[in-house]
């Protein structure tokens, strides 16, 4: 927790601490939850809410999280919503991935029927390096324009004992967002099942940084789960005789994922129904023969609206990604597993939001049908997936029951 000094006059004041971004600028505030020194790639958020579950969010690994919300922590901290997971768990567990925490005012009271402790204490316990009032709408401004930036928040000894030239010097001598693999920090070591209470269909989910509530959502829909661990087989997949393969969120540079690329090849190679999210889209694009590149500041709130290109209906959608696919000429290509096209962009931007086999076999979205606190306009991409599965069962008359 924030420790409070004795002031000249009497009063109490936090303790300092400061944000330094790799442009040079040095951004001083107070201490926010922990005390020391944390290195991360610094994003901002738009989400006016959700706060918990973004901070859980293992696409969050290694970056500090700038809230544009100009306020947080009034709804304090709860047991449920955190969409991480620890090994050994089916459920979600509250540990906090980002690096680091940067916010403009920290709510003086958590005031919520399901609040069971502060935001602040949380952080504290779980050594989570925070900063609050410093001017965020200026540090956003500065990583929309500059783009995402390597950053370092400093507090207590870590600060004291450096000067700014050295803090500098830390922060950019951290490695970059770019080329990094981080599916192995994040993933499960061993398989587990998150069972539905009736189950009619069964999908092998390959988990790179997945959050809790997709195979929450999965299993809502009598969908067995089976996580597997980022580096599962064809083989592995294969043991579990899957109607369906997913592939999760994630966080690093989808340039580095070839070993997913690769059994996703694999997979579109047997004509396993495929469905993926985030890095998942990533991977597929890959897969099916298409690049990646680092966006200058990503999309990451749970307001962004994204179009399907076949009605042009637009969904407001969660997002959290800082690469995106290459839009092939057209939006249209030959791939190596047949006809695939670009499905969704972004009505803000035109980033490549979604691609599919034109046969519907395999499709994936860069957004979150999963959003915990919301928006839920893409709830639905969860019964494509399922009918696209039981479509196939029919088909090869496997015989278990469809929704
Ligand atoms: N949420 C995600 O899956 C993020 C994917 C990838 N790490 C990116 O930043 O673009």
């Amino acid at each position: 927790m924030s420790s409070l000094t004795q002031a000249p006059g009497g009063g109490l004041i936090p303790d300092p601490a400061v944000l330094v971004l790799e442009d040079g600028s040095i951004h001083r505030g107070f201490t926010y939850g922990a005390q020391g020194e944390t290195l991360g790639e610094a994003v901002f958020t738009t989400g006016m809410s959700g706060y918990q579950e973004t901070l859980t969010d293992p696409s969050y690994c290694r970056q500090i999280v700038v809230a544009t919300a100009p306020q947080i922590g009034n709804t304090g901290w709860n047991s449920e919503d955190g969409e991480s997971r620890v090994d050994g768990a089916t459920d979600s567990s509250g540990k906090v991935w980002v690096s680091g925490f940067v916010i403009r005012d920290s709510s003086r009271r958590a005031s919520n029927w399901r609040s069971e402790r502060t935001l602040e204490s949380e952080l504290a316990e779980q050594g989570i390096v925070g900063i609050s009032s410093v001017d965020t709408r200026a540090i956003v401004r500065r990583l929309r324009d500059h783009g995402s930036m390597k950053a370092g928040i400093f507090s207590g000894e870590a600060l004291t004992g450096n000067d700014t030239e050295a803090l500098l010097e830390k922060v950019r001598g951290q490695e970059s967002m770019a080329g990094a693999n981080l599916s192995a920090e994040v993933s499960t070591t061993s398989a587990y099942v998150v069972a539905p209470k009736e189950s009619k269909l069964r999908v092998a989910a390959l988990d790179l940084g997945i959050k809790s509530n997709t195979p929450r959502m999965l299993a809502q829909r009598g969908i067995e789960v089976h996580v597997l661990p980022h580096d599962a087989t064809l083989d592995d997949i294969k043991a579990i005789n899957p109607d369906g393969v997913f592939l999760s969120n994630g966080p690093g540079d989808p340039a580095t994922a070839d070993a997913a690329v690769e059994l996703t090849a694999k997979v579109l190679g047997e004509k396993i129904p495929f469905f993926g999210i985030c890095f998942g889209n990533q991977i597929l694009g890959r897969a099916l023969g298409l690049d990646t590149y680092k966006m200058q500041f990503g999309h990451r709130g749970i307001n962004v609206p994204v179009k399907e290109l076949a009605t042009g209906k637009v969904a407001i959608t969660s997002q959290n990604h800082g690469f995106a696919l290459k839009s092939p000429e057209g939006g249209e290509w030959d791939s190596p597993f047949g006809k695939a096209k670009v499905t969704h962009v972004c009505a803000n931007d035109d980033v490549v939001e979604g691609v599919a086999l034109a046969d519907g076999s395999a499709f994936s979205v860069q957004y979150h049908p999963e959003a915990a606190a919301g928006p839920h306009d893409a709830s639905d991409l969860f019964d494509k997936f399922f009918d696209l599965m039981s479509g196939r069962k029919g088909a090869t008359g496997t015989g278990k029951a469809a929704q």
